[in-house]
């Protein structure tokens, strides 16, 4: 990527060595929990000792690393050979399937998070080859469109691993959706309705060495949008997380046989906060690039997100207005495409 251009400096205290960790006399060590899934194997087992450690995790972390999770190694390890082959192409290349204002789906290198571009280069594609989503960010304005991937000519196997990949990874945010719905004490199927014509996608992230890591970010600080994101990371490191209780910076150590899984505004909205969204972010390093692939589980365009009217009570009453999932997306979309003037959106502008 070159040198590090004006556009890629993080403020001062966004900087990520701002906040010091693994200096154990400045902090107390801490960690996301790990949590074990083998019980998926078998259908009869109780789920609700699983249940309770989900609710703690996502309630004191928004964050937790699952393991015999049941996603095929092998899978993963073929989809990291054809990610990695599509990022060592030429440039002219991969920009052949380059994303554009629109269509967020393709190849991009100049994406900007909170308006700071970030160290990287991406390539996503929607789990749905065609995926509808509203045709602009206009609240008025009831028109839809039908957005398509792009698929690179190669790697010559590229198109039929991710969606092998992306069919798999569904199936565990199934699962796991099933198991935060039981956390809260609602039925095991309450949340999947809203992800009927989803608009859940899947991002290869490769994060180059970088001339000065200690002036840019790999991803800027950030929450997620969604329901759910299930993440594979590499071995190389780099992922940190802010603690909910105090805003402290912890890494996510890499476990080659775990998925990481975080929860997403959606959920923090559905909620009414007692789950939680936590900020994360990438830091980069000058000697080593590293990959990370998130499954971000989106719901349906047309899904109103608003706190679930069984966790709301005169004594607990909504923190949030509600608004339409399509319309966030489409504006965050094009907000991350390139600068803006503006701040872009987040749910802190539907607080009640
Ligand atoms: O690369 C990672 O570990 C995380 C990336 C991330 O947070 C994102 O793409 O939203
Ligand atoms: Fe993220």
């Amino acid at each position: 990527m070159g040198d590090l251009g004006e556009a890629f400096i993080q403020a001062p205290e966004h900087r990520p060595n701002t906040h010091l960790i693994n200096s154990g006399d400045l902090i107390s060590p801490d960690e996301i929990p790990t949590i074990d899934l083998s019980f998926l194997g078998h259908p009869d087992h109780d789920k609700t000792a699983i249940a309770k450690e989900i609710a703690e995790a996502c309630q004191r972390w928004g964050f937790f690393q699952v393991v015999n999770h049941g996603l095929p190694s092998d899978l993963r390890r073929r989809v990291d050979e054809t990610m990695a082959e599509f990022f060592n192409l030429t440039t002219e290349e991969k920009r052949k399937v380059k994303r554009d204002e629109v269509n967020p789906m393709g190849y991009h290198d100049e994406e900007h998070t909170k308006n700071i571009r970030d160290w990287k280069e991406i390539f996503d594609y929607f789990l749905q080859d065609s995926t509808i989503a509203p045709a602009t960010t206009e609240p008025e304005d009831t028109d839809l469109r039908k957005l398509t991937n792009q698929w690179p000519q190669n790697p010559s196997q590229f198109r039929e691993i991710c969606q092998e990949y992306a069919r798999e990874v569904e199936k565990l945010a199934f699962k796991l959706l099933e198991l935060i719905s039981i956390s809260l004490g609602l039925p095991g199927d309450r949340l999947a309705g809203f992800f009927n014509d989803q608009t859940s996608f899947v991002r290869f992230n490769h994060y180059p060495p970088c001339p000065n890591p200690e002036l840019a970010l790999g991803v800027g600080r950030h929450k997620d949008a969604g329901a759910i994101t299930v993440l594979a990371q590499d071995s190389v490191g780099g992922l940190q997380v802010s603690r909910r209780s105090d805003g402290q910076w912890f890494p996510v150590t890499p476990n080659p046989d775990a998925l990481i899984i975080n929860i997403g505004n959606c959920i923090q909205v559905w909620t009414n906060d007692k789950y939680w969204s936590a900020e994360h972010r990438v830091v980069v390093n000058s000697s080593k690039e590293r990959f990370s692939i998130p499954f971000f589980f989106f719901p349906s365009h047309e899904v109103n997100i608003e706190p679930l009217e069984e966790l709301i009570s005169e004594d607990n009453p909504p923190c949030y207005k509600m608004y339409n999932w399509g319309k966030f997306f489409v504006s965050r979309n094009r907000s991350d495409y390139k600068k803006l003037e503006v701040e872009n959106i987040q749910i802190d502008h539907f607080k009640a």
